[in-house]
């Protein structure tokens, strides 16, 4: 059991509420995202969780244990928790970075060794090739990567995110956005991520909690969250003039398909492709209709501009 449970927590310094009277639950298996402006407390709130940062007032419970009856080293063996500056070890191995907790646990070599090739593979890095390079030999988005490995490594029930991909370029901070999502599905972890930027979010997280002075203002599904944003503060941070791209975001291409003959030219859309890049393929094809198909090229239907607004 691993759902979080934050009931009434507040954190004070001086007379100054880094967050107050938060109330919320992350259930077992699903992606909370964290967000708001700087200075709102998502840091606070993540770190509470692994008691790096000690309540003032309120409870929060893992599973079904209060976690300020755990003593903090225990706590923190069942958490993962990836920070944006990484904190790999400079002159260790990757391999060796993969197996600190495994090797602090007294596990056996041989099951260490199967663990760190198993988790290379699951970040998508190959153990052959990274498992005996340093830190330094590798990109910002391996490391980052082999953070998250190691973060992993014990089969932690929850996994704690601070902008974890907050330095990368666009391009592989799309990879790695996508490889946390495989490993979502293929692990069902209960994951908390900190991150300022609401595309991550709205991609990542099955809900996501908006901070703002400490407080939380609103939490949701994204779908939730756009279309019925609880006051104008949420309404400007989470779409803005954006709002109507990132509600296509929050849907997929499966959801429009209409029966529709041939269509002449353009790409080919698949079920799985969000609906904001179905629209930005239509607009690139000139084309108020594109046809879709699955994996094996079986045609689906059409997707029409119509089609996009009806709903
Ligand atoms: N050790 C501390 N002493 C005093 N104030 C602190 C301390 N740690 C955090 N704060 C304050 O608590 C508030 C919340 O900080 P927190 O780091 O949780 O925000 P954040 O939303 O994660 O911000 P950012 O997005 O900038 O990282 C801020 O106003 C911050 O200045």
């Amino acid at each position: 059991m691993s759902m979080i449970v934050f009931d009434g927590v507040s954190k004070f310094h001086g007379n100054r509420a880094a967050v107050e009277d938060l109330s919320f639950t992350v259930p077992e298996g699903e992606i909370c995202a964290l967000v708001g402006p700087s200075g709102s407390g998502k840091s606070t709130t993540l770190r509470l969780v692994n008691r790096l940062i000690e309540p003032d007032s309120g409870r929060i419970t893992l599973g079904r244990t209060d976690i300020a009856s755990l003593e903090p080293v225990a706590l923190r063996r069942r958490i993962g928790y990836v920070i944006q500056s990484i904190g790999l070890f400079p002159h260790w191995t990757v391999a060796r970075n993969v197996a600190t907790v495994p090797v602090l646990l007294g596990w056996p070599r041989d099951r260490i060794r199967a663990r760190v090739e198993e988790l290379l593979d699951l970040v998508g890095l190959d153990p052959a090739e990274f498992g005996g390079r340093h830190p330094h030999e590798l990109s910002g988005g391996q490391q980052q990567r082999v953070g998250v490995a190691r973060a992993l490594a014990a089969d932690p029930e929850v996994l704690l995110m601070d902008e974890p991909f907050g330095a990368l370029d666009p391009v592989t901070r799309d990879e790695i956005q996508t490889e946390l999502q495989r490993i979502q599905t293929a692990t069902g972890k209960t994951i908390v991520i900190v991150t300022h930027d609401v595309d991550e979010a709205i991609r990542l997280a099955d809900r996501i909690a908006i901070l703002r002075d400490g407080r939380l203002v609103q939490i949701d599904r994204p779908a939730a969250l756009l279309a019925r944003p609880a006051d104008d503060f949420v309404r400007e941070f989470v779409g803005g003039p954006l709002a109507g791209l990132r509600m296509l975001r929050t849907r997929t291409v499966a959801e429009r398909i209409e029966a529709g003959g041939d269509v002449a030219g353009g790409p080919v859309l698949h079920p799985d492709m969000p609906l904001d890049l179905a629209l930005g393929a239509m607009v690139a094809a000139r084309a108020d209709r594109l046809a879709v198909a699955d994996a094996s090229g079986r045609k689906l239907g059409v997707v029409t501009l119509g089609g996009l607004v009806a709903r």
